[in-house]
This record gives C-alpha cells, sequence and structure tokens, in this order.
C-alpha cells in the first residue's frame, strides 16, 4: 500500500512538471492560459452560474488536454524523424487538427456563455 501511494505522488510529481514544462516553453499554451485566465475574470465579474463554471472549466480542460498531447505528438514526431517527411507532416497535421476541433467547441461555449451579457 505504502508503495503503491509513494508510487502515485511520484507520477503527480512529474505529471505537474509536464503542466509547468507545458505553459512555461509552448507559446500556444501560453496563450491559451493567458486567454483562459481572462475567461475565469469574466466569469467572477459576471457572477456566472454553477453550471456555465463546470461548461467553460470543461471546454478549457479539454483545449489545454488536447494541445498538451498534440505537443507531446509533435516532440516525439521532431525526435523520431527530425527531417521533412510526408508522413510527419500528416501526423502533425492531424494531431492540430484534434487541437482544432476542441478550440472550436470551447469557443462555442464561451460564446453562448457571455454574449448575453454583451448584447
Ligand atoms: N518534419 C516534417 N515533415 C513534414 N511536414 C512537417 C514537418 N514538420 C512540420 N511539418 C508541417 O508543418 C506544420 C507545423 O509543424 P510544427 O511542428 O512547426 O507545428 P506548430 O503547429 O507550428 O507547432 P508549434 O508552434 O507549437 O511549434 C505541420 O502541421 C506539418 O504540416
Amino acid at each position: 500500500m505504502k508503495d503503491f501511494i509513494v508510487g502515485r505522488l511520484k507520477s503527480l510529481k512529474f505529471a505537474i512538471k509536464g503542466c509547468y514544462l507545458l505553459i512555461t516553453t509552448e507559446h500556444s499554451v501560453m496563450l491559451q492560459t493567458s486567454l483562459f485566465s481572462m475567461i475565469v475574470i469574466l466569469g467572477f465579474y459576471f457572477d456566472i452560474s454553477k453550471q456555465d463554471w463546470i461548461n467553460q472549466t470543461l471546454a478549457m480542460a479539454l483545449v489545454l488536454g488536447i494541445e498538451g498531447l498534440n505537443t507531446a505528438v509533435e516532440k516525439l514526431a521532431d525526435f523520431v524523424h527530425p527531417d521533412h517527411h510526408e508522413r510527419i507532416g500528416f501526423i502533425k497535421d492531424i494531431a492540430a487538427g484534434a487541437v482544432t476541433f476542441a478550440a472550436l467547441a470551447c469557443m462555442t461555449i464561451i460564446s453562448l456563455i457571455y454574449l448575453p451579457y454583451f448584447l
């Protein structure tokens, strides 16, 4: 049991390090976290409902989660095959496409929450 807890705590430490690396080294994640911070401030300003907090938190987590995986795919592709290759381009394009799906859903959710306050 002790080994299990120590193992989980170690994994958590690496995972938190991964979050820190994403936020401090990846420009796309820096931009997203900055935008999301502003959206959180808007949430407090307009005192949005509990359901809206749930919706926007899930939307933001979806974008950051998929962006993180996209970054991992890019890094892995660059490491495995640093030269230009059609299949690497395809892999990177579809990984970026996955982020775009999440970003579109997030933009829709954020618009549905906040547009009524501005119209
Ligand atoms: N090795 C490669 N072979 C073929 N095409 C590539 C290669 N590297 C990048 N590309 C093309 O360039 C696009 C951008 O790739 P890149 O790795 O620069 O990602 P990015 O979205 O600019 O990421 P970031 O800005 O986070 O570094 C890819 O989606 C792909 O179409």
